[in-house]
């Protein structure tokens, strides 16, 4: 058994495994543009942010019924029960399905017959978060969100994502304002190939509660104390910064510096389908590339049920089942 965990970073998307999408084209009567799984495989080799969206946006086109995206969604839950993930507050893109023309009920009613099973079927507690495609108009954000109302007892949350050069959180003021008056948690990628400012931006103008990535708060020494001091969240990636360059390599991640700046930090997959393994690869990873101990990936695995939106007695429970485990 596999260290209990909370999964704060993953993008529903972005689980899209080559076999599930060549399987999906099928049922749907679609031609994909690669010719096979091992040619998908090889198209996932990327240069920034920028060239993985590319793909990402491209092969969600197989996704077109509740079937498609109950499927997705199941798909990642028995991963990640595997991966001893115990909560997951799970990313979604509504704008990448609805500019093609598939309903938003469609993709909720089917993301959410799937999680309406997950406690039972794989011991593991769910909810949504609602991104925000940044490289578009913030008019469009707010349309999404008006939306989403009739939706809002299966989500907790706002996120941003998708382009972050050029496009900072104060495009979005208005629009994250509107989710707080709703009730939502709000949360946005900040800092992951963004400079300092935009967390500063997502902190002050968005009244974020967790920066995703973040990284590069390591750019500005008054934000490290700022965030070390109001004990707001990373959900750092690692995979996916080395697959997208952000990072050169593992074994200069980072992440032992966020910790011993006292950051709290957790560790997620981000698009785990596409940057080369799911949670607990990543927790592996570290210990194998950073050496970092077992205390320390427990401090890790309590971190992500603390920095989640859980109500307290579930989240107490987790993090005492993390405080008993044994390695
Ligand atoms: O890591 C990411 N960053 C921004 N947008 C995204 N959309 C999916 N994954 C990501
Ligand atoms: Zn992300």
């Amino acid at each position: 058994m596999t260290i209990p965990k909370a999964e704060l970073h993953l993008h529903i998307e972005g689980t899209l495994e080559p076999e599930l999408a060549f399987h999906l084209a099928e049922r749907n009567n679609i031609t994909l543009p690669h010719a096979d799984i091992d040619a998908l495989h090889s198209a996932y080799s990327f240069t920034d942010l920028q060239s993985f969206l590319d793909l990402y946006y491209a092969l969600m086109d197989v996704l077109r019924t509740e079937a498609d995206f109950h499927d997705l969604a199941e798909a990642y839950l028995t991963r990640a029960a595997a991966q001893g993930v115990r909560h997951a507050e799970i990313f979604f893109d509504p704008q990448a399905h609805t500019s093609r023309g598939i309903a938003l009920d469609t993709v909720i009613n089917g993301l959410t017959a799937a999680l309406d099973t997950s406690l039972q079927r794989h011991n593991i507690s769910t909810t949504l978060i609602l991104c925000f495609l940044r490289d578009r108009p913030a008019t469009e954000a707010m349309d999404t969100l008006n939306a989403a109302r009739p939706h809002l007892d299966r989500i907790s949350a706002v996120g941003l994502d998708s382009a972050e050069v050029g496009n900072p959180p104060e495009k979005f003021t208005e629009v994250f304002a509107a989710a707080a008056e709703l009730g939502l948690h709000r949360v946005a990628h900040a800092g992951e190939e963004g400079p300092a400012s935009y967390i500063w931006q997502a902190l002050n103008l968005l009244g974020a509660e967790r920066i995703d990535h973040g990284i590069r708060c390591l750019d500005d020494p008054a934000l490290v104390t700022h965030l070390a001091t109001t004990r707001t969240p990373l959900t750092v990636c690692p995979f996916s910064n080395v697959r997208l360059r952000a990072v050169r390599t593992l074994a200069e991640h980072p992440l032992p510096a966020l910790m011993e700046a006292g950051l709290l930090v957790t560790v997620n997959s981000d698009d785990p389908s596409y940057f080369g393994g799911y949670v607990h690869d990543n927790y592996l990873a570290l210990q194998q590339h950073l050496g970092l101990d077992h205390e320390q990936l427990r401090t890790l695995a309590r971190n992500s049920f603390t920095a989640s939106f859980l109500p307290a007695q579930r989240r107490e429970a987790l993090i005492a089942e993390v405080d008993a485990y044994t390695f």
